[in-house]
Formats: C-alpha cells, structure tokens, sequence
C-alpha cells in the first residue's frame, strides 16, 4: 500500500498533501484487503499498520497530527469507496453467467495483484513500523507521538509517491473498463450463442423430420388427388377401385405417372392382388402416420421445454444487463468520488505551511480531535456493519450465482441429452424415411411392372378389338344395311298393321260370321241329335211299354219257410213268366220282367234307370209299389241301409247323369214327400206332417195342379236325400199311433221335379218322378177288418182301384179320365196322362198262404201292362222362344219331350222359410225302419227354401 516506509519529522517533512500523494497509494484490491483484515482486528489494530505508523509518526509532531487524522479519514473515505465498489463489483460479478467465471476469476486474479501490491506497499511501510513511536493514535491512549526526525527521508519520496496513486487508479478504472467491457463482449457473444442454439434448435426441429414427412405426405396427398383426377378424366367407371385407389395411391405417387395408360386395363384389376396392396400400404400410411404423430409429441415437448429454457436465458441475460448497468453507474459515481478526493488530497497536498498549524490546531484542539475521532469512530462502525450487510448480500449473491451456474450446468446436460435425443429421434426418422423410400420405390417398381404388363395386355387386347373391328366392319355394313331396311320397315309397319290389322279383321268377322253359320249348323244338329237320342230312347222306352209292369218276388224267410209252401215258380227260358200254383191249379203271369227272390236291388234297379233318364229328358215318371202287406214294397223302393232301394239309387242315377252334362246344361232337383192316408194328403216335409193339404188347380187358368203347403226342398248331393228322407219317416212317425200299421195302411209318395237348361242351346226341360210306397192291396173279407180298418180297406181298395181305372181310361182314351176318383189318381194326374212313363212293380209273396193276393196282385199288374198312354195326349213342349224359333223346330217338335205339368207343391215350397225341428220318437215303434233312417231322423234339419241344412 504504501510504496516507502519511513519515520519522519513532522516539522520537517513535507506537507501532507504531498504525504499522501507519496505515502498512500490506495486502490481497490488495498481497500479490499484492508477491509476484509478489519474484520477481525479493531481500527487501532495491527491490521492498520499505516495508520498506525502515521499516527505514530503524527505522535512525534503535533503538527503532522492534524494532518494524520486528516489522512486517516481520507484514508477511510477511500476505504469505503473501494469497498462500496468491491462489493458492488462482486454483487454484478455474482449475476453473471457460467461463461462469466473465467472473467471474475480474472477480476479475482487483478484484486489479487491490487493486494499484493497493497502488501508490497505494506512492507514498504513495515521499517516505519517497526521503529519504536511515541505517536499514538487517539482511540489508543498510549500510542506515541515521537515522529522520526527525518525529513529528507519522509519528503523525498512522496511527491512521486503522490503523482503514482491517481495513475494506479486511473489504470485500476482502466482494467474495469477493460473488463466490463470485456463482460459486455462475452454478453454479446453470449448473445451471439444464444441465437445460434435457437437457429440450431430450429434446424433440430427441421431435422426431427416433422415438417419434412408432413412435406411428404402432403405430397402424397396431392399425387393422390392427381391420380383419382387421371383416372376420373380416364373415364373408367371403377366403384370399387375408386374406393381402394385413393389409399392405395398414397404411397404410390411416382406411379401415379403410368396408371393413366394402365387405368384402360383397372377393370380386370379390381378382383386383382392390387386391392390386399392398396390395403396393406394404407395400413403402412397409418402406422407412418402413428409414427409421425408421436414424433410430432415429443418435438412439441422439446420445444416447450426449450422455450423454458430460453425464457430462464432471456431472464438472466436481463439481469445480467441491469447489473452492468449499476455497475457502471457506481463506477461512475466511484470515478467522480476518486477524482475530488484527488482533488482534495492536492490541494492539502499544495498547503504544507498549515500542517505545523494543523498540528498546533490538533493540539490546541485536542478535545475537538477526539470528538472527531469518536465520530470517525461511529462512522466506522457503521461503515462496518454496511460492510457486514454487503457481505451478506455479496455471499447470497454468491449462492444465486452458484445456483444460476447449476442450473446453467443442468440446462446445459439437458440441451446436451435433447440434441443427442434429437440426434437419435432424427436418425430413426432419416432411417425409417431410407426405408420408407426403400419400400416406395420398390412399390414404384412393383406398380410400374404391373402397369406394363397390364399394358401390355391392354395393347394385346386393343389389337384384338381392332382385328375384331377390321372384321365387324362388313357385318356392320350388313346390319347397317338390314338396320336401315328394318328401320323403313318399322317406318311402313304402322300403315302395314292397320291394313294387316283390318284385313284381318275382316278375315275374322268371316269367320266368326261362318263360324258363327256353323255353330247354328252344329246347334241345329246337336238340337236334332238330342231329340234324335230323346226320340230315340223314348221309342225304346215306349217300345218298351209306357206302363211296364215288373214282377218281383221276395225270399221267404227261415221261419215261413218252416210254416209255408213255395207256391211260385218261374220260367227259366223266360224272366217275363210267372207260374203259381193256386190251390194245385197253376197259373202264368205274363209280365215286363219277373224278379226272383234272389234278384238284388241293383238287377231291379238297371231295368228301372233308364226311365230315370226319361225323367232327366223331361219327361213324367211314375213308378209304384204295388202289393200286399210285407210282400217286400218298401223294400224294393226304399231299402235297407247297406242296401238302398229303387228311390235313393233312382236320386244318385239323377245327381250321376247331372254332373256328367254338367258342362251344357244346369240342373234343379228338388223333393217333395207326401203321405195318402184315409183319402187324406199330408206334407212329409212340412212343420205339421198333421196338416191335410188340398190339390187345387192354379189360378193362372192353366189348368195345372198345385197343392198349397207341400214342402218342396232342394237337394244337392246324396246326403241331401238322406236327411230328407229321415226326416219324412220322422214326420210319418209322429202323425200316427202305429207306424207298422200305419205304413201298411198309407201310400208314401217321394216326389222329383228335375228341371234343367242347356246353356248352349237354352233349351228347358221338367221332369218329374213318383216314387210311390202303395198301401198293402189285401182283401177285406180275408182280413176280416172292421172300423177304422175298414174304412182303411176300403180307401186303399178305393185308391188301387182308382188307380186301375184310369189307367185303363187311358188305355181306352176315353174322353174322361176319372182322375179325381182318388187322391192318389188325382195327385199324379199329370205324371199319368200324356207321353209319361209309368213303372208297376208288383210285390209277391211266394208263399201259399199269400196265394190269392199274390193272384190279385198279379192280375192286376197284367190288366195295367195292356195299357197304352196316348203319346199325343197333353204333350206340350217346354222349349223356350228362343229354341222354338230354330229352322228344324218344327220337325223336332213332334220329337220333343211332353210338357211337364210342373204344378204339385207350390204355395208352400216357396214360402217354406220356416225351421223344420223334428226329434225322433222311439226308433222300436217305426216298423221297417232301416237304421239309417232312424238314426237320420234324430238329426234336425232344417229347410229353407230349397236348401237343406243340418241344424
Ligand atoms: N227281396 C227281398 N229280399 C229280402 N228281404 C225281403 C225282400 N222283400 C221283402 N223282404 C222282407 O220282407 C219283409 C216285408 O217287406 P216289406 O216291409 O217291404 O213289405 P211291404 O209290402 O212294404 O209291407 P207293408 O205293406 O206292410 O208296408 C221285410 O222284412 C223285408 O225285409
């Protein structure tokens, strides 16, 4: 510090200001280290060997006392200054960087230098020291005030020493400039750097491939877009490829330039392996692009975490300028202190005369110089607790410096592991990129080989095409020609249709008009054939005989055959001849047919159906049962349940010829049955079979018979006449007491209209067929009956004979027919009279005990065979207007079947609405009942109109 140590004399030693330009050469280190040893060792201290030399120096000289404290202070001052600015130096120093280190270990090593310097100056000054002193500083008390007599030694020297400190210190601020100006470059370069790693954390992020595959595969997008453009300007109507193309195009944009020419041939692609391509490259592009958005996360990351970083820079490097900034305001302030402490230290230097004043005035004013010392004293205790605090924040300035270089440091490592992580992130990429190239070009090739050869196809098949085309050409010509030739035609086909159209017309109205012509032809024949057939089976019927008598004989039974004779024989040359053998005498018969015991139901039927057909022409049919009681009537027309008679095998006949001209005609058939009993007629069909009906004559003067209340009901099937008929015996039941007697007693007739129209021809016919049960032929005085069974023999009697007279009447064509004689005559007037055909089936007993009604019977049945039906009498034709105006009508006329006086049940049939509920009475009181029929009358049916339903 002090560059000459020497005792001097204060009277003789030159002034202080020239002193303490010689003796006190104070700069920033000195201070510093003057400041850092005060620490420890109080100002009067060992620690202040200048001082105290100077006080010991000012001991020995009153004069120079002033002049000390003068230099003390000053020296203080200085101080101060120098710690002030050391302190507020090492506060900026502790802001800076890591980069800043090797700087404030410079700033460090030239502090040094200032101490050794200082030190330098301090053994300079030690002989001054070491010299035994009376000087004693005032705070000391005992310090000596004998200054060394010497003073040639004490003012050679300072004047140079005087001129060097204010050159030191201007090459003190000198080297401050230099080093924060140097700090200002390394700021500067600091800078510098700072925006080369932003440009490199940019170029990172550019190597990262981010961008670059984004590049990429906008590309792909665009090659993509411009190959669906190419193929859609192809005009390829391609669905399915177009669906496939656009994934499949993605990584395939440098073959996007062959698929145009290839496109001609996509068709036969799209069944192709291009599909499973196109699918594994589009699952390629979306794990890329997995790939790429994950690498687009982490580069996001690392760029936040840079932008931290480059925040904490920013920050620091702001704090780094303001520190620069306040230090240059203190050195500033430092400089101005420095140069009017210099100023003051010259003038005092420039005023020696006064320093033995000085001396005087410290000695006379002793008292004031130890107020000042205590105020120095004060003051420098509280410039040490400043120092203190300066410290402290010096040490915590220290710590953040430290903490800035570790997190400096660590950010450092980071940006290291980021820019080998970026390094490795863009290695991959470049990797995966190479490889994605790789695969894209080999793609490329793929694509390109398999558009060639598809082009090649193409050209193959375009040379075929025109081959093909070379050779349509003259069959092109052709059809042109024929296209042309049809197309005139086509033009000319209207006109051609029209006239085809009415020539054709008129070629069909011909025909229809000669078809027509011959339908008559044909309808007038088939007229005459059928009348021809009618005719012709009507003869043969009539040949036949109107009225033909049959003969059958019923078996005897294993009880009579014990009791009675086998009276009756027959001829086995001749089914026509009956013997009988009356009382030894024998007898013949002569009928139509004689039926023996062992003939069945069906031989008797197959003579009786072919004037069930006559019905079905339209002609009246009467068949009765004539014979004694249980001579077997009922039998041969009604049957037995598993063996049905003549009445439901002559409605099977009628529904069996029905359905078969069914194509031409439509027939009715409805049933009607009645009972004749004592003269009395009832209505088997009705809702009271108790009820007598009247025959009366309609009122239309047609002179047809009708019987008001005689139920009428239409049948349809064989079922239909089932019911019907069990419902007549329920009725016949419930009218009498005794029904075996009563059926003997009574005459049961079963009545069948047929009506039928040809829809071709509109002819009409009606036919009506009697079915009559007779009531037992027995004489009355064999029966010996009395009363009521004589009034019963007797209406039976009256009836049969009745019947005989008029058939004989007729056989006589008497003018009068006694038809009103019996109820019975009078009920079948119609079906008797005219062109009708009348079958007597004659019941006999074999039996020798039957013999004399079985001769009755016979000779009865002999008598009605001779009669003949005037063929002409009442014949009336039923054909309509229509038919009747046909060219051959007259001659068929003559051939046409009689009328048919459709006249029996009328009022009744066409009011019968009402319910028909019958319930059967004990199937033990019906005699010769089959089982069918009792069992079919506990049935309820009811009639309506012409239906039959079963209730
Ligand atoms: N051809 C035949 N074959 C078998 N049995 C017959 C034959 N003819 C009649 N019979 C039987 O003779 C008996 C009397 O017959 P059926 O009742 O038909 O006589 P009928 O003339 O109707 O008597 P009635 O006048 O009292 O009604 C019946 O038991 C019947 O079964």
């Amino acid at each position: 510090m002090f560059t000459a140590r020497r005792s001097w004399n204060p009277g003789q030693s030159a002034c202080l200001p020239e002193l303490w330009k010689k003796e006190i050469s104070l700069d920033a280190s000195s201070v510093n280290l003057l400041m850092s040893s005060s620490k420890d060792r109080p100002f009067q201290s060992s620690a202040f060997p200048s001082c105290h030399s100077v006080t010991s120096d000012l001991t020995s000289s009153s004069e120079t006392g002033d002049q000390q404290l003068l230099i003390q202070a000053l020296q203080d001052k200085v101080c101060r200054f120098q710690a002030r600015l050391h302190s507020e130096d090492a506060s900026r120093t502790l802001h800076l960087q890591h980069t800043c280190q090797s700087q404030e270990q410079h700033l460090h090593d030239a502090l040094t230098g200032a101490h050794h310097q200082q030190a330098t100056a301090q053994e300079r000054e030690s002989p001054c020291e070491a010299e035994p002193s009376d000087f004693r500083h005032p705070c000391l008390g005992s310090c000596s005030t004998q200054v060394p007599q010497s003073p040639e030694r004490e003012t050679a020297p300072l004047p140079v020493e005087g001129h060097s400190t204010p050159g030191r210190l201007r090459s003190q601020e000198k080297d401050q400039e230099t080093l924060i100006s140097s700090l200002c470059k390394q700021v500067e370069d600091l800078k510098v750097k700072l925006l080369d790693q932003s440009r490199e954390v940019v170029r990172l992020r550019s190597e990262l491939g981010a961008t670059d595959l984004e590049k990429h595969l906008e590309i792909l997008v665009s090659e993509n877009e411009r190959l669906k453009q190419e193929l859609s300007a192809c005009g390829v109507s391609l669905p399915d490829a177009a669906v496939s193309l656009p994934d499949a195009a993605v990584s395939l944009p440098d073959a996007a330039v062959s698929l145009p020419d290839a496109a001609v041939s996509l068709p036969a692609c799209i069944s192709c392996p291009h599909l499973q391509d196109a699918e594994s490259l589009r699952a390629e592009v979306a794990r890329r692009d997995q790939e790429a958005q994950q690498r687009e996360r982490r580069l996001a990351e690392l760029e936040r975490r840079l932008q931290e970083r480059e925040t904490q820079v920013a920050q620091q490097q702001h704090q780094l300028e303001e520190a620069l900034r306040a230090r240059k305001e203190v050195q500033w302030t430092l400089g101005v202190q420095l140069k009017e402490c210099q100023q003051a230290l010259s003038k005092q230097a420039a005023q020696p005369p006064q320093i033995r004043y000085v001396t005087k005035t410290v000695e006379v004013e002793s008292a004031q110089a130890k107020a000042a010392l205590s105020e120095a004293q004060a003051r420098n205790r509280a410039l040490q607790e400043q120092l203190l605090a300066q410290r402290r924040l010096l040490y915590e300035l220290e710590q953040q410096l430290q903490e800035s270089q570790r997190t400096g440091s660590q950010l450092r490592i980071q940006i290291l592991a980021y820019e080998g992580e970026m390094e490795r992130a863009q290695s991959q990429l470049e990797a995966e990129l190479q490889t994605l190239e790789e695969e894209k070009n080999r793609i490329i090739e793929e694509a390109f080989i398999r558009a060639e050869s598809e082009m090649k196809a193409v050209h193959e098949n375009l040379a075929g095409v025109r081959m093909k085309l070379l050779t349509l050409q003259p069959a092109l010509r052709t059809l042109t020609c024929d296209y042309n030739c049809l197309k005139r035609q086509v033009l000319d086909f209207p006109l051609m249709l029209k006239k085809a159209i009415a020539e054709a017309k008129t070629e069909i109205s011909q025909v229809i008009e000669e078809v027509n012509a011959a339908n008559q032809e044909l309808l007038r024949r088939y007229k005459r054939e059928m009348n021809l057939r009618k005719k012709y089976h009507n003869e043969l019927v009539r040949l036949k005989g109107n009225i033909r008598v049959f003969c059958r004989v019923r078996p005897v039974s294993q009880a009579e055959l014990n009791e009675d004779k086998n009276v009756v024989t027959f001829d086995p040359n001749d089914d026509a001849v009956l013997q009988l053998s009356n009382k030894g005498k024998p007898l013949m018969f002569e009928l139509d047919k004689v039926f023996p015991p062992e003939a069945t139901q069906e031989e008797v039927f197959r003579e009786v159906q072919s004037l069930i057909t006559s019905c079905i022409d339209g002609y009246n049919v009467c068949i009765f049962a004539y014979g004694q009681t249980g001579s077997g009537k009922t039998y041969s027309m009604e049957g037995v349940e598993n063996n049905p008679g003549i009445n439901q095998r002559a409605l099977r006949l009628l529904f069996s010829e029905i359905s078969e001209k069914a194509p031409d005609w439509r027939f009715n058939i409805t049933v009607s049955m009645a009972e004749i009993y004592n003269e009395i007629l009832r209505n088997l069909l009705g809702d009271d079979p108790s009820e007598k009906l009247d025959i009366k004559i309609c009122p239309d003067g047609s002179g047809q018979l009708y019987v008001p209340g005689l139920t009428e009901i239409t049948v349809q099937s064989v079922e239909d006449i089932n019911k019907i008929f069990g419902l007549g015996h329920v009725n016949r039941a419930t009218a009498c007491t005794n029904l075996n007697e009563h059926s003997s007693r009574s005459h049961a007739l079963l009545v069948v209209t047929v009506t039928g129209f040809n829809t071709t021809t509109g002819h009409r016919t009606a036919g009506k067929l009697n079915l009559v049960d007779l009531a037992g032929s027995e004489r009355i005085a064999k029966s010996g009956a009395e009363g009521s069974r004589l009034r019963e023999a007797q209406c039976i009697n009256k009836s049969l004979s009745a019947l005989g007279d008029v058939i004989h009447a007729l056989r006589a064509k008497q003018p009068h027919i006694p038809f009103r004689n019996s109820r019975l005559t009078y009920l079948l007037q119609d079906s008797l009279s005219g062109d009708s055909k009348t079958l007597m089936l004659v019941q006999v007993s074999p039996l020798d005990s039957n013999t004399c009604e079985s001769v009755c019977s016979l000779k009865f049945a002999q008598r009605v065979r001779t009669v003949e039906l005037s063929a002409a009498a009442g014949r009336k034709h039923t054909e309509n207007s229509s038919t009747s105006s046909s060219p051959t009508n007259d001659s068929l006329e003559l051939d046409s079947p009689p009328m048919t006086p459709v006249s029996l049940p009328l009022s009744r049939a066409s009011s019968v609405s009402s319910i028909i509920s019958m319930t059967a009475r004990k199937p033990g009181s019906m005699r010769r009942r089959s089982p069918s029929q009792q069992a079919s009358g506990k049935s309820k049916l009811i009639a309506r109109d012409d239906r039959v339903v079963d209730a």
